[in-house]
Parts: structure tokens; C-alpha cells; sequence
């Protein structure tokens, strides 16, 4: 044991170079497995031990600290990961692995609680599991608003929520959410009591599937349900394949799977987990219209988070109302060389033909060229707040899927 603590890794290559022939016997195979499997075991314990101590050693720190939660930090190793990743795991399996370990680590430190939009099975619980791995405790929501209400509240450290799909657009109450609901208001109908801020962002590859009760084959289908944004993204696939079935939006994905499992005359739209959990059949798997629909999601919380080196700074801001003040305004990122990544426009809601704007471009807002370019900005705009800057994504939108397979449902067609 302290062998493998002491030396697991320093003599790694001496012990096994490339060149060293395979074993050949299946027993053999075997036999090296469960040394690797020792050694392996002996390596995370260690690592969490370490984890362990920097929790005690936040403790004892005299800097603010609400949250042992370190996204900068996390963007790092994972960044690590897949730069030395050797194969042949690929590299967002490799991310993935040590995505779960982080989180085991973390929930060793201080347990996080994080908010999404429920029931259990959407595609925005796979994405917070994805963001935070299974350390996590998921509290569900009903609504994008009562995830913004939860981390305004403090009741939950972190929410994730979706704020862009590849095929749809942005969603618009997360935009809202943070426009307006950000700073104390009623959103929705929901009340969020304080700032919220974006603390980190993950893109998830939505393979959406048409699922229905095993005896729904001999039944002709009389209304397919789903979430709205679920049903927009399969709008061109449904008019080839069901014309005429009518189509009815719900709160959630799993919500309209479990009225599938109701009646065999409903069949849902949503993903995998959510056909397993409700016992259903796959009628047709990824019938998005686009290959590559992707929805990008953020993580709130209530703090800001330190650069990580490879970040990215949302604003939201409105536009003094003069002629070409749009485009004056966004001179000084030009002048800078900074990529600008996104620009959203919201109606301001305070007045008609008036609009907010959301911009995503690369760097950190303590960084001294992106100040230097937000004090240039500032005379152009009514008003201006940092949304926040954050790490960029470093897993991949297909990377292994947090919960649930892609593929593992039971296709029936
Ligand atoms: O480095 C830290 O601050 C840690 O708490 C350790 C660790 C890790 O396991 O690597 C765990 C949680 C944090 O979110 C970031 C990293």
C-alpha cells in the first residue's frame, strides 16, 4: 500500500514502456488488470486525502471563501486532462473520468446543491451532471425562474440552466432571467430576490427521441407531447412523419413522458433517460432536424469567479438611444483584438422598440485590456453590468453522457 502511495506513477514507464509485450493468456490480462485496478484505487484514495486538506487548508484561509467550489480551478485540470491524454480513451472520456472524480472529491470537502429544471429525465439534469458529476445533490425544479429564484434565495449554491439552442435560438427566460430578473424582481411570475451571476457554461449534444408504451404499436397516435423548444427542434421531421398528429407543448421533457406512459394513443419527445424512466419504447431515435443540435447551458451562482486563463465574459447592456451607438459601442473590443463570440438583442419590456443586449466575447473582466475596454463602452450605454466571466466549456457537447446513454434506450424501429 505504501508502495503504490509512494511510487505509483514515479515508476511507471520503468515498469511498463510501450515496447513491454502484452500478456497473452487471458489470465495474465487479468492478473495485471487488478494490479493496475490496486494501484489505481490507492492513487484516487490519495488524491482525495489531498482533497481533504485543501478543504482545511480554505478553512484556515483568511480570504473570503463562500464556496470550496473552484470552477477556475476545475477548468484547469480538466484542460490538463485532455492535453496529456495519451489514448486510447478518447479525450472526452478521459475529461469525463475525471470530471466524476473531481466531483467525489468535492462532495468530500463541502457537498454542493445545485438547481435545474425537472422532473428527473430533462436534458438540463444531464447537464448539470455534466457540469457539477454525481457528487452533486440535484435539487429539480418546475421552471427556469424557480432555479434563478433558488440561487437568488441561497437556498441552492448553483443552478445550470439553458440560455441557447443551435437549432432554436436563445432561450428567452433564461436571457429574461438574467436581464431582468437578476437584479430583484418579479420574472414570470416568480419573484428573484438578488443578483445572480454566470459562474460557468457546458454545451450538451440533444439527440432527441419519439417514445410510446410498448402496446402503443397497434394504437394510431393522437397527440405528441413535449416541451416546446423539443418539439421546434423535430418540427420538420414531425410534418414527414406524423402530419396531422397534434402537437402539445408541457413544462418538460419528462413531464411528456410520463403522460406517454398514461396512453397509448400519446407518444413524447425527449431523451433516452427520460423513455427509461417511464418504461417506454424508442418508436424513432434522433429525429432532430439537425444533426448537430446543440443547447449551450450556464451555471449561476452568486459569486465571481477568478480568471482561469481561458475565460469568457457575458454583459448584458442597452444602447443610448443616438445614431450608430451600436456600433461605436462595440469599437473598443475591435480596437482590442477581443473576439467577440455572441450578441443577443431582448426587447427592454420598460418601453416598445427598445432592446437589451446580451455579448459574450473571450477574456476576463479583471483582465486590464477587457477594463480598459468596458470604461470605453460605458458613454455609449444606458446602462451596463458584467454578467460574468467564467471558464470556457472544456468538455465537448457529445463528451459521455453524465446520465443515461445516448443510444441505450430500446429502439423499436
Ligand atoms: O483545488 C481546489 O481548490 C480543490 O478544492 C480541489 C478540487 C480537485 O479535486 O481538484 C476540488 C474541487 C474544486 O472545485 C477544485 C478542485
Amino acid at each position: 500500500m505504501t508502495d503504490a502511495l509512494g511510487e505509483a506513477g514515479a515508476g511507471w514507464s520503468d515498469r511498463r514502456s510501450p515496447d513491454q509485450p502484452l500478456p497473452n493468456t487471458l489470465a495474465e490480462v487479468r492478473q495485471q488488470i487488478d494490479s493496475l485496478d490496486s494501484e489505481l484505487i490507492a492513487l484516487i484514495s490519495k488524491r482525495a486525502r489531498l482533497a481533504e486538506r485543501v478543504a482545511e487548508i480554505k478553512q484556515l484561509s483568511n480570504e473570503p471563501q463562500t464556496s470550496f467550489y473552484r470552477p477556475e480551478r476545475e477548468a484547469q485540470v480538466l484542460s490538463r486532462v485532455r492535453e496529456r491524454n495519451p489514448g486510447p480513451l478518447s479525450g472526452d472520456t478521459m475529461v469525463w473520468l475525471f470530471r466524476e472524480i473531481m466531483s467525489a472529491c468535492l462532495a468530500l470537502e463541502q457537498p454542493l446543491s445545485v438547481a435545474c429544471l425537472g422532473p428527473s429525465g430533462t436534458f438540463s439534469e444531464q447537464a448539470a451532471l455534466r457540469a457539477f458529476g454525481h457528487g452533486a445533490h440535484l435539487v429539480l425544479e418546475p421552471g427556469i425562474p424557480e432555479v434563478f429564484r433558488a440561487v437568488a434565495a441561497g437556498s441552492v449554491d448553483f443552478g445550470v440552466v439553458p440560455v441557447e439552442n443551435s437549432t432554436e435560438g436563445s432561450v428567452s427566460q433564461t436571457l429574461d432571467a438574467l436581464a431582468f430578473g437578476a437584479t430583484g424582481g418579479a420574472l414570470y411570475g416568480v419573484w428573484v430576490p438578488g443578483e445572480v451571476r454566470i459562474c460557468g457554461e457546458l454545451s450538451l449534444k440533444i439527440d432527441q427521441q419519439l417514445m410510446a408504451r410498448q402496446d402503443a404499436r397497434d394504437v394510431l397516435p393522437q397527440r405528441i407531447v413535449s416541451h416546446a423548444q423539443s418539439l421546434a427542434q423535430c418540427r420538420e421531421w414531425l410534418d414527414v412523419h406524423y402530419p396531422g398528429v397534434e402537437r402539445i407543448a408541457v413544462q418538460s421533457n419528462s413531464e411528456a413522458a410520463r403522460l406517454a406512459a398514461e396512453s397509448p394513443s400519446i407518444m413524447a419527445i425527449g431523451p433516452t433517460l427520460a423513455a427509461e424512466q417511464h418504461g417506454l419504447d424508442i418508436v424513432a431515435a434522433n429525429i432532430q432536424d439537425s444533426a448537430f443540435n446543440t443547447t449551450r447551458f450556464v451555471v449561476i451562482g452568486r459569486d465571481t469567479v477568478p480568471p482561469s486563463g481561458a475565460d469568457k465574459t457575458s454583459l448584458v447592456l442597452s444602447v443610448n438611444n443616438m445614431p450608430g451607438a451600436l456600433s461605436r459601442l462595440l469599437a473598443p473590443l475591435a480596437e482590442a483584438g477581443i473576439d467577440v463570440m455572441r450578441i443577443e438583442s431582448r426587447p427592454a419590456r420598460e418601453r416598445a422598440w427598445e432592446y437589451v443586449f446580451f455579448i459574450d466575447f473571450e477574456g476576463h473582466a479583471d483582465d486590464e485590456r477587457i477594463r480598459a475596454a468596458l470604461s470605453k463602452m460605458q458613454p455609449f450605454c444606458s446602462s451596463l453590468r458584467v454578467l460574468g466571466s467564467y471558464p470556457r466549456a472544456v468538455m465537448s457537447a457529445s463528451s459521455p453522457n453524465a446520465a443515461g446513454g445516448s443510444t441505450s434506450g430500446r429502439v423499436v424501429s
